[in-house]
């Protein structure tokens, strides 16, 4: 068996071309959508993904602003800025990149976001909301992920899901959005025992822990669908993922690649949520 790619970058693509339709549309009724990004400090790999989002916002006809702040930003200086941009009308959404700076609290910062802005949907209202199933802005990982499956025409109602790691951005919000979707969920992490044993009666993995390649073809059943979040450099300082992705092909029916596979379906889902923002406008 070879798995079938899960191609993030060219379903992010066609659903960019369609947004950008959108987008002009709104504009002559006289709405442009407006996103505001914050970075704080310089690395590296979040210098990137901020660049990407706002070549993303030009393509598609978004207004994006960017506030480039330094390491020493103190938590009161970024919290000001968050307070202003939520009462700018120009913006409909506010991400603040993450990870922070250590002298900022990421949960004092995400909490003084609007909810109506929270274009991350990290926000404990579109959290709670997104628990009950209720309209709200969605993490834009787990989301993407959600929308590579349904593209992919994979049935997730009834297929027992495995997450593997439980951060805030991924972990524990894409095992929700799966059982909404109605699958059986298992979250795995660091502590748990016998990791392998359990990724290996998925029919569904999602990976993201950050460890390169750790999951082998020996940890996957033969046929599953194979998501993975990792962003890692390998030996060679090469882009890969969590999955050994050359072992894993020959078991996985649906395999994502990284670079190219959730990577992609961040920012597009980002862009979707700004632009429901801006649908949202009074
Ligand atoms: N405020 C947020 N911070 C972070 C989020 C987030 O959703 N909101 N997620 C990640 C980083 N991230 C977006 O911010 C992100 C990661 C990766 C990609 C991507 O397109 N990756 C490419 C490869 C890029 C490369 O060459 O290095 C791919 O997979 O093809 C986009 C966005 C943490 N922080």
């Amino acid at each position: 068996m070879t798995a079938e790619l899960m191609n993030g970058k060219q379903l992010a693509a066609s659903k960019q071309a369609e947004m950008k339709e959108r987008v002009a549309k709104l504009a002559s009724d006289g709405i442009v959508p407006g996103l505001a990004v914050i970075l704080v400090g310089d690395n590296q790999a979040s210098q990137t993904y901020v660049r990407s989002k706002q070549r993303s916002c030009e393509k598609a006809g978004i207004h994006s602003v960017l506030k480039q702040l330094s390491a020493e930003t103190t938590e009161a200086e970024l919290l000001s800025h968050i307070h202003e941009l939520n009462q700018d009308p120009t913006i409909d959404g506010i991400l603040v990149q993450l990870p922070l700076p250590k002298q900022i609290s990421e949960q004092a910062v995400i909490e003084a976001i609007s909810p109506e802005k929270d274009v991350d949907g990290f926000h404990p209202i579109s959290i709670g909301k997104m628990m009950t199933g209720e309209k709200t802005f969605l993490p834009c990982t787990p989301h993407g992920i959600i929308e590579l499956l349904r593209a992919s025409n994979v049935e997730i109602s009834g297929k027992h899901a495995v997450v593997v790691g439980r951060s805030n951005i991924v972990g524990k919000p894409v095992g929700q959005l799966l059982l909404n979707e109605h699958a059986t969920v298992t979250y795995c992490h660091s502590r748990t025992p016998d990791l392998r044993a359990i990724t290996k009666q998925a029919d569904i993995l999602v990976v993201a822990v950050g460890i390169a390649k750790l999951i082998k073809k020996e940890d996957v059943k033969p046929g599953a669908v194979v998501i993975d979040v990792g962003m890692n450099r390998d030996e060679n300082g090469k882009l890969c993922g969590d999955v050994d992705f050359d072992d894993v092909e020959s078991v996985a029916s649906h395999l994502t690649p990284v670079p190219g596979g959730v990577g992609p379906m961040t920012i597009t889902m980002l862009l979707e949520n700004t632009i429901e923002s801006a649908l949202n406008r009074s």
